[in-house]
């Protein structure tokens, strides 16, 4: 069993698939799916997304870096949305953040991180790398070797990695295992290059999983096969 992990969630968890916004019914299901895992112990670190609110890339009138400004910001939107919720449904949680100086979101510091995690509490880096040009994907790799956690899930909206995007092709095939070297070589679009990456040169293992069928997060840290396993 994995004790300490950092789950990467698309912003769309929030809002539902392909929508904008927040929906209270996905906002409740992610709840009870979080609840789960911090019931058995976990020490849980998670990065959100921005897809429901803000991709650079999307908004197409403004400038690049601006643009990912505007992202970044949408991350630590969420990551706020969800401490809100989180602690409304009893679950503890911290919002921790280099790019805005707010007093409901703290400064990231190394020592802090560990009395959080002790203490109970779930932890939101929000605000992705603090650069633009990157995405919350390099964000999740990044903190999970700060964190030292066991594995990095990625947790989305497909069963794992294909050998090409599954929602555009209905004959891809799914990996169960499969390397960084394989990930990036062929180009798989699941994550960042830069995220694989990371990942490799840390040996931080990845799973790829569906967040929206049930208790597959907390199987997966169980030790069942979901998804697709990447390891060097
Ligand atoms: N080889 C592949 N295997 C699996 N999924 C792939 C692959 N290539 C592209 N995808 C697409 O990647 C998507 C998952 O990426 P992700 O969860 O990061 O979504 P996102 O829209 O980038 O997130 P966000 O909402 O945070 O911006 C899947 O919905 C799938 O359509
Ligand atoms: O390190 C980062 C992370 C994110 N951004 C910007 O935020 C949005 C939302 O992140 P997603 O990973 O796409 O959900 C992204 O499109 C970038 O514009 C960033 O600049 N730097």
């Amino acid at each position: 069993m994995y004790n300490r992990i950092l789950l990467k969630l698309s912003g769309e968890v929030l809002s539902g698939e392909d929508k904008k916004g927040f929906d209270e019914k996905a906002i409740d299901y992610l709840s009870n799916e979080i609840k789960d895992i911090v019931k058995h112990g976990i020490k849980l670190g998670m990065v959100i997304g921005a897809g429901n609110l803000f991709r650079g890339r999307e908004l197409e009138d403004v400038t690049n870096t601006i643009g990912d400004h505007i992202g970044m910001l949408g991350t630590v939107i969420n990551a706020l949305y969800l401490k809100d919720y989180f602690e409304r449904k009893g679950i503890k949680t911290v919002v921790v953040s280099q790019i805005v100086d707010l007093p409901s979101v703290r400064r990231i510091h190394y020592d802090d991180i560990e009395l959080y995690f002790n203490a109970g509490y779930v932890v939101i880096f929000a605000g992705g790398t603090s650069n633009p040009f990157f995405t919350t994907d390099t964000a999740a790799a990044l903190r999970a070797v700060e964190m030292k956690a066991d594995i990095l899930i990625k947790a989305t909206k497909v069963d794992g990695i294909y050998d090409k995007d599954p929602k555009k092709f209905e004959n891809a095939k799914k990996y169960d295992k499969i390397t960084y070297d394989d990930a990036i070589n062929l180009g798989l679009k699941i994550m960042d290059t830069e995220a694989f990456s990371i990942c490799k040169r840390y040996k931080m293992p990845i799973i790829v999983l569906n967040f929206f069928k049930k208790n597959n997060l907390l199987n997966a840290l169980l030790n069942s096969n979901i998804g697709t396993f990447v390891k060097p």
